[in-house]
């Protein structure tokens, strides 16, 4: 006895394996075939679906534009001006539009500024001394020259060097003077990469030719593929309304997105256009709304520097590029078959939770013996309902000769 003791104590004369057994039963049967084909077509659909087999690469691109149409505006002090293509196109002009993406819609122009005038600044002085010559502060409109002079019969005043008559703060006009910018068009060039594949693509399709470029407009539903957008267009699709955005600006969002599929006979690769704005959109509630800008035309009077200065207001677009292209990967497709044979787990679970659960449920309508057992039993109910089954010898020798072919049993081994 004392030489058993070590074996019992520390469980070193055990040995544990698991028992296999074959149930001859159809409707076991077909459940896991059942289950075993779900899984399989889950399994195929997902990788069809997702393109599991594929490798993937980044998009990296490049994007330019080019804005066209004429719009002509009054403008108080200026007159009429006609506004066309020459005017937005050149680095180092005038621009309605002045980046590649700024498309100006209202316009504030400010009175003819004439250089070097000087004129009295604030800061109040009572000698030449108080005043330091080149000196600017961040709401000063010019540059002290150094002199205090007579502001009015009282008060001296540093003088400053500027631009005259000082810009005073403007609304916009409403409604915007540029409104019929609201019929020019942009044609925004994207050229793309995908590098590990070597693939090259533009948004000018193959196919396109100069014909069709200079007669086609961007439409959602009856021309997808067409690089040249109305700006009307591109507002209203995103939702907003062109003749209330015109008045202070804002920012629009073109994204152009690339999902390709670069695998032979199913090979696709072509954008897809979405739009939306992206700067705070209620005016009324929101400090400083929109956007604008300053710019000038320069001209001589007479030896006399000039200039217009314009404050524009205008609505950027922002083209950002997404893209992502897919390649068939024989490692990929291994690494997705090894990652999903675990689902194949679930076969067995599902098997025995369904078999343990008809065998109680007959248990319980009294149709099997369900007597003690060898090993002690939990009361939860989640236990009882999952756990494997136990039976009584009587129970158990009643069900093997009937249903059970035992394969391995422990107590054999
Ligand atoms: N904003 C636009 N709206 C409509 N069509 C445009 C626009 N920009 C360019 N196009 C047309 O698209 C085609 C390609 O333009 P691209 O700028 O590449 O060539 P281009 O010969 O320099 O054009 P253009 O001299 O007419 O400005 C041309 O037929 C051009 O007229």
């Amino acid at each position: 006895t004392t030489s058993k003791m070590p074996c019992k104590l520390l469980n070193l004369c055990e040995y544990e394996t698991h028992k296999l057994v074959r149930i001859q039963s159809a409707r076991l049967g077909s459940l896991k075939w059942t289950f075993n084909g779900v899984i399989l077509m889950f399994i195929c659909i997902v990788m069809f679906w997702n393109k599991e087999y594929q490798e993937h690469d980044y998009v990296v691109s490049s994007v330019t534009a080019k804005v066209k149409g004429v719009a002509m505006t009054s403008l108080p002090d200026v007159g009429d001006i006609v506004w066309d293509v020459v005017d937005y196109s050149g680095p180092s002009q005038v621009c309605v539009c002045a980046f590649i993406h700024l498309c100006f819609t209202n316009i504030v122009v400010l009175l003819l500024y004439i250089i070097h005038i000087l004129y009295l600044y604030y800061t109040l002085c009572w000698t030449d001394k108080d005043c330091v010559k080149g000196f600017w502060e961040q709401n000063s409109h010019g540059v002290q020259t150094g002199a205090c002079v007579k502001f009015d019969v009282k008060q001296k005043t540093c003088e400053v060097s500027t631009w005259c008559p000082i810009e005073t703060k403007k609304t916009p006009p409403k409604p915007a003077l540029l409104a019929s910018a609201e019929n020019f068009t942009v044609l925004i060039k994207n050229n793309i990469r995908f590098p590990n594949f070597n693939f090259i693509r533009r948004n000018i399709l193959p196919e396109m030719t100069d014909s069709y470029l200079k007669h086609c407009q961007f439409n959602r539903r009856t021309d997808p593929w067409c690089p040249i957008f109305r700006l009307g267009d591109i507002v209203q699709e995103a939702r907003e309304n062109f003749s209330e955005m015109a008045v202070e600006g804002g920012v629009i969002g073109i994204q152009i997105k690339w999902d390709c599929n670069l695998d032979g006979f199913l090979r696709n690769c072509l954008p897809k256009y979405s739009f939306r704005r992206l700067d705070e959109k209620e005016s009324n509630r929101t400090l400083s709304p929109g956007l604008n800008l300053r710019f000038a035309r320069y001209q001589t009077e007479k030896g006399v520097g000039e200039r217009t200065l314009f404050k524009a207001f205008g609505i950027r677009f922002d083209v950002m590029v997404f893209g992502k292209a897919g390649k068939f990967s024989i490692i990929q497709l291994i690494i997705y078959i090894g990652s999903t044979l675990s689902y194949y787990a679930l076969v067995s679970f599902i098997q025995m939770f369904s078999f343990n659960f008809f065998l109680k449920f007959n248990i319980l309508t009294g149709k099997e013996a369900y007597i003690d057992c060898d090993f002690p039993q939990t009361t939860l109910f989640i236990d009882w309902l999952i756990g494997t089954s136990c039976f009584s010898k009587e129970a158990r020798q009643n069900y093997s000769e009937k249903k059970v072919e035992s394969v391995q049993d422990r107590q054999q081994v």
